[in-house]
């Protein structure tokens, strides 16, 4: 596969119109993150994928052709569902072995999946006992088992510790190393923030922007916060805080001993360097702080209406 892309989708629920005319390309080699409040579409796009629900219009197009939710793709597709749930009285090994059978992978593969995940010392115990971390993990070694093209990941961060987070981090890793596809929704934006390559925001059943983070963050144009570290011994230093004080284009300005924060439009960043520059003994060290993504999201979520 080369290439994903939904086209113009448009789903009902009888009286809901859950997506309205929602395109976008599924990024391979990259990690495409849905996001959006609760009730915005994000897991009717992943039902559409996964042939749950019929789009009233519009299609999945693979290497650009339309595409059907037939049994060859979804022998393609690795699915952590939301709310994961498992035979309770299984072990680990057990349930892995039951999906395993179910898709013809082989039986080696299942202690691969099991370290890989980091249950293979809980691998004999029942599931019963098993934390929700430890199950939000079963879910994702469910979901590699058969190795898949495209891996898509309902709220996969859910009941994940660090250690949880570091396996999910290193599956999303190597599926971007073996240039595959992975589609995930998340209300988590600080979190995946370093790791998502392009976003999907939507916003009651419609797309409401699409880029990478750095893309929505520049859409927003919210202010940036550089931070000064002063050298008091220069004798410049005044004068830099003076010259800032007095340039005019200082949203909100923060001046405690040896440290400036100044708050600026994005594009006035150059300026304050060019003041800088003017007095370059005056400062030992620069931080530039922009909006985080969470920021970014309810900018864009606001913008929509
Ligand atoms: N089976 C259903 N029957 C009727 N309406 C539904 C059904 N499933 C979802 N909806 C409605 O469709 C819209 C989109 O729901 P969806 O579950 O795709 O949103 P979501 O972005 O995944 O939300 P969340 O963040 O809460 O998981 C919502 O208005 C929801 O109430």
């Amino acid at each position: 596969m080369e290439t994903i892309e939904l086209d113009h989708l448009t789903v009902d629920y009888r009286a809901v119109r859950a997506l309205d005319d929602v395109g976008f390309p599924i990024e391979k080699g990259g990690i495409t993150m849905l996001a959006g409040p609760n009730g915005a579409g994000k897991s009717t796009v992943i039902r559409v994928l996964l042939g749950l629900v019929r789009p009233a219009r519009g299609r999945l197009v693979v290497d650009g052709k339309p595409a059907g939710v037939t049994n060859a793709w979804k022998e393609r597709l690795g699915y952590l569902p939301e709310a994961v749930a498992f035979a309770e009285n299984l072990s680990g090994r057990q349930v892995l072995a039951f999906f395993a059978r179910a898709r013809g992978v082989p039986k080696q593969r299942i202690e691969v999946v099991l370290d890989r995940i980091g249950l293979s010392e809980a691998a004999t115990r029942k599931v019963r006992g098993y934390s929700r971390g430890m199950r939000q993990r079963l879910g994702l070694g469910i979901a590699i088992l058969a190795d898949p093209e495209f891996l898509i990941l309902d709220e996969p961060t859910g009941g994940l510790d660090q250690e949880g987070l570091t396996v999910l981090w290193d599956i999303l890793r190597e599926w971007r190393e073996k240039d595959r596809f992975v589609l995930l929704s998340s209300h988590d934006l600080t979190l995946m923030e370093q790791r998502v390559s392009r976003i999907c925001l939507l916003k009651q059943g419609q797309l409401c922007a699409l880029g990478t983070p750095e893309e929505l963050r520049f859409m927003t144009r919210l202010p940036i916060r550089v931070k000064f570290q002063l050298d008091a011994a220069s004798e410049e230093a005044p004068i830099f805080v003076d010259d800032v004080h007095n340039w005019g284009q200082v949203i909100c300005l923060d001046h405690r001993d040896n440290h400036l924060s100044v708050e600026i439009e994005p594009d006035d960043l150059l300026s304050l360097m060019d003041i800088r520059n003017r007095n370059a003994a005056a400062v030992k060290r620069i931080r530039v702080e922009e909006p985080g993504l969470d920021l970014v999201y309810d900018s864009l979520l606001k913008k929509a209406g």
